[in-house]
């Protein structure tokens, strides 16, 4: 079901740092940073040959990553995006199989325009686990 891996987000105190990191440490091709309030968080994308990086960091009152960071505060790897055909498909065979799908259950417009969602990190061995349809 789960095709390409889409990205690996890190969330992080510092956006700005951590954008020098990867641009000017790493050399890295790295996005201008996006606000997603409807999100609750602000992003900025590495572009890598084979993946991407997703930098997150808390954006708004009600940031869904602001526990997260205030129990890493030197910042952590938060999640893993798998690239799905049909989500609805997906979210579907996922609850059938017992996963539990977080929020209302209804896919939202991603940063990249695409429909997403998000499986709680304790059906996944301890990972927060986003998919997107392509
Ligand atoms: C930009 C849009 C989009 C994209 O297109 O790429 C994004 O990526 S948005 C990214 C941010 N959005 C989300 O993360 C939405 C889904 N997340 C959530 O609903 C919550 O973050 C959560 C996963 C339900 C966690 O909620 P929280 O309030 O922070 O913590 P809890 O206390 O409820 O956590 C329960 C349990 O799970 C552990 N946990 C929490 N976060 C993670 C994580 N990222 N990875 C692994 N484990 C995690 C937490 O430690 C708790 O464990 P116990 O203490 O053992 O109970
Ligand atoms: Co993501």
């Amino acid at each position: 079901m789960i095709g390409r891996l889409n990205h690996v987000a890190i969330v992080v105190p510092d956006l700005d740092a951590a954008v020098k990191q990867y641009r000017d440490v790493l050399g890295a091709d790295v996005s201008s940073p996006l606000d997603l309030p409807d999100h609750g968080v602000t992003t900025v994308f590495v572009n890598l040959p084979n993946t991407k990086i997703e930098l997150l960091l808390p954006f708004g009152e009600n940031s869904p990553i602001a526990k997260f960071l205030e129990n890493n505060p030197s910042g952590g790897m938060h999640h893993v995006c798998y690239e799905v055909d049909d989500i609805l498909v997906a979210r579907d065979k996922l609850i059938a199989e017992g996963a539990r799908v977080l929020g209302n259950g209804e896919p939202k417009t991603g940063a990249h325009g695409k429909p997403v969602l998000f499986l709680h990190p304790k059906d996944f061995s301890g990972t927060l686990v986003e998919i997107e349809q392509v």
